[in-house]
């Protein structure tokens, strides 16, 4: 997978270079290239915002600096994918990061200020496939954050990111569910054991006990996962908890 990020603080982008996903780029599992949106600037003051039609606070990122460094970091490919976090995108979930872990290339588009005129989206989106999406529901100064947690959710999904693929397989949500407890060495600290069902050798029973406090969790924590869970994803026994 390539992965171009454009932004205006390009040194924020640095911590993806750094252990799992810097090994996965120094193993060419994927590319990872960072522009700085002021090379596509033209005034003296390489000037990349402006005040807001309509009135209101603080500023919004120009159309056409955006403009020209989507043309040039898109051009050539016939199918880029953009990403644009906003607060005001939908939710990026597990399910989304594997939709994107599926694409050759993905593009991502970091705001700052009170974002990006509109128009850069609108005018990408006659183009190529254009998701604004949300990492949550606060208000961050900027997408490289953002940009940085779905590059890191959709880079450990590439085959051979992971040092386990197993991993990747049990994740919370990949059942619909929240992952439950783990437990290591020692088998007591600090008058706490670990409960007895892992240290039996039974894995029907540990089994049944891990999707048990899933459930439990799920439904204290994330009620709103049980809902939205597939006809039949839950069996008799996931019913009786
Ligand atoms: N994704 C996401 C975001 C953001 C975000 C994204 C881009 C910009 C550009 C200026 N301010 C931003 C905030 N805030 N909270 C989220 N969940």
């Amino acid at each position: 997978m390539r992965i171009d990020v454009v932004t205006i603080f390009p040194d924020y982008l640095e911590p993806l270079r750094t252990a799992l996903l810097g090994r996965a780029i120094e193993r060419d599992l994927l590319s990872l290239s960072v522009h700085d949106l002021r090379k596509w600037t033209y005034d003296v003051h390489k000037a990349v915002d402006d005040s807001p039609y309509g009135g209101g606070p603080g500023m919004v990122m120009k159309p056409q600096v955006w403009g020209e460094a989507l043309d040039e970091v898109c051009a050539g490919d016939p199918a880029p994918r953009l990403v644009v976090p906003t607060p005001a995108g939908r939710p990026f979930t597990q399910a989304m990061a594997h939709e994107f872990a599926a694409e050759p290339r993905l593009v991502f588009a970091c705001g700052r200020y009170e974002g990006i005129d509109q128009r850069v989206v609108d005018d990408a989106a006659t183009r190529m496939r254009v998701d604004e999406v949300s990492i949550g529901d606060y208000v961050l100064v900027g997408g490289e954050v953002a940009v940085m947690v779905v590059v890191e959710a959709v880079a450990r999904l590439l085959p051979g990111v992971l040092g386990n693929p197993v991993s990747a397989q049990q994740d919370s949500f990949s059942d619909g569910l929240l992952e439950g407890p783990s437990y290591t060495r020692p088998e007591v600290w600090r008058d706490r054991p670990v409960p007895d069902v892992l240290r039996s050798g039974n894995h029907a029973a540990i089994a049944r006990w891990r999707r048990d406090r899933s459930l439990e969790r799920t439904f204290d924590r994330r009620p709103d996962l049980l809902t939205a869970l597939p006809d039949g994803s839950l069996d008799k026994h996931d019913r009786a908890k």
